[in-house]
């Protein structure tokens, strides 16, 4: 991974239903772990962990504080939040969307959102209640999808659809905000279509662009992750990971269907201001162990150990998901 450190912040609503370090804890494989402090309201603790992480194998800061408490204290680039439960892990993936909403509606007068497919859109479901519903300013957002399947857009396995559906329809994000793929096209045509989109955008100053990259910058990505550590449509062992020159590409033989899709490549996804990686359930806690745990001999990268941001990182885990670390 290319940040040079890294913190994990543990998060739980109740007192914490794991104590470190003990020989028992399920959690995370501490082999030194210095106490710093505990916060009796929050049930939060603060431990400073070394030689736990695969990520560099460097020194980890391990608070129990809130996102916003740990990015300010430590202007981290990559957090770990474990929470108890999904209502949970959707309380705070809230706030955090809804923070930076206000941050980049009041630095660029815009707010470029990239969502995925998948569990993901029910995760956004606590925007759509008070005090985010009235409060985020939604006519500034701009809305864009980092894979899309190339069926029409009332078909099951439309991302848009879903997104449609769960979240957008409920908010009053102008209509020609929201950038959906051309579902007439072929999955190249469909690439390339969007592709054309983005650079227009780029160009009148919607989308932010990293001029350190040359890529665009988007400022939040939420994306889930599949049980095989996928992100995007970008499957482990497939040739698109590698790509470093397209913006938008596409894929015939997804292994997951349906198998024509179009996918953000990670020159992209790797240039955004900020990255949500949100994954729950324990079907996901062997990939996840794997981009976050100790460090093996395993050679075979996983997509999701690929994501590495210009900006932050966070991931939003539920206890299932975090349960092999
Ligand atoms: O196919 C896809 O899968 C991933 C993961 O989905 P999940 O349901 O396991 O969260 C998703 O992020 C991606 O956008 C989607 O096209």
């Amino acid at each position: 991974m290319a940040a040079s450190s890294s913190s994990i912040s543990l998060l739980f609503s109740n007192t914490p239903r794991i104590s470190f370090p003990t020989q028992d804890s399920p959690f995370l494989p501490l082999h030194n772990a210095t106490f710093l402090k505990s916060s009796p309201k929050t049930g939060s603790l603060s431990l400073r962990l070394e030689g736990v992480s695969s990520i560099n194998k460097k020194k980890l800061s391990c608070k129990a504080v809130s996102s916003t408490e740990m990015a300010a204290a430590e202007g981290k680039k990559k957090k770990v939040d474990v929470f108890d439960s999904k209502d949970e892990l959707a309380v705070n993936l809230a706030k955090y969307t809804a923070d930076l909403s206000d941050k980049f509606t009041k630095e660029r007068g815009a707010f470029t959102v990239v969502l995925s497919g998948g569990s993901l859109i029910d995760y956004l479901r606590k925007l759509l209640e008070p005090p985010y519903l009235d409060s985020v300013d939604w006519s500034k957002w701009r809305v864009f999808w980092v894979d899309e399947r190339v069926v029409p857009k009332d078909h099951e396995d439309s991302n848009y659809k879903l997104a449609y559906d769960g979240f957008l329809s409920k908010v009053p994000i102008p209509p020609g905000n929201v950038y959906a793929i051309n579902d007439a096209l072929s999955a190249e045509g469909a690439a390339d279509d969007y592709e054309t989109c983005l650079r227009q955008l780029v160009k009148s100053g919607v989308i932010d662009f990293s001029e350190a990259s040359g890529f665009p910058k988007f400022d939040l990505m939420l994306l889930g992750m599949g049980p095989d550590g996928h992100v995007a449509s970008l499957f482990p062992g497939h040739p698109l990971v590698n790509e470093k020159e397209k913006w938008v590409t596409f894929i015939k033989n997804s292994p997951k269907p349906p198998p024509e899709r179009i996918t953000f490549t990670f020159p992209v996804i790797n240039s955004s201001a900020y990255i949500a990686l949100v994954v729950t359930g324990a079907g996901k806690a062997d990939a996840v162990h794997k981009a976050l745990g100790t460090p093996s001999d395993d050679s075979n990268t996983l997509p999701v150990e690929l994501v590495s941001p210009a900006g932050e990182l966070t991931w939003f885990l539920d206890k299932n998901a975090a349960s092999k670390l």
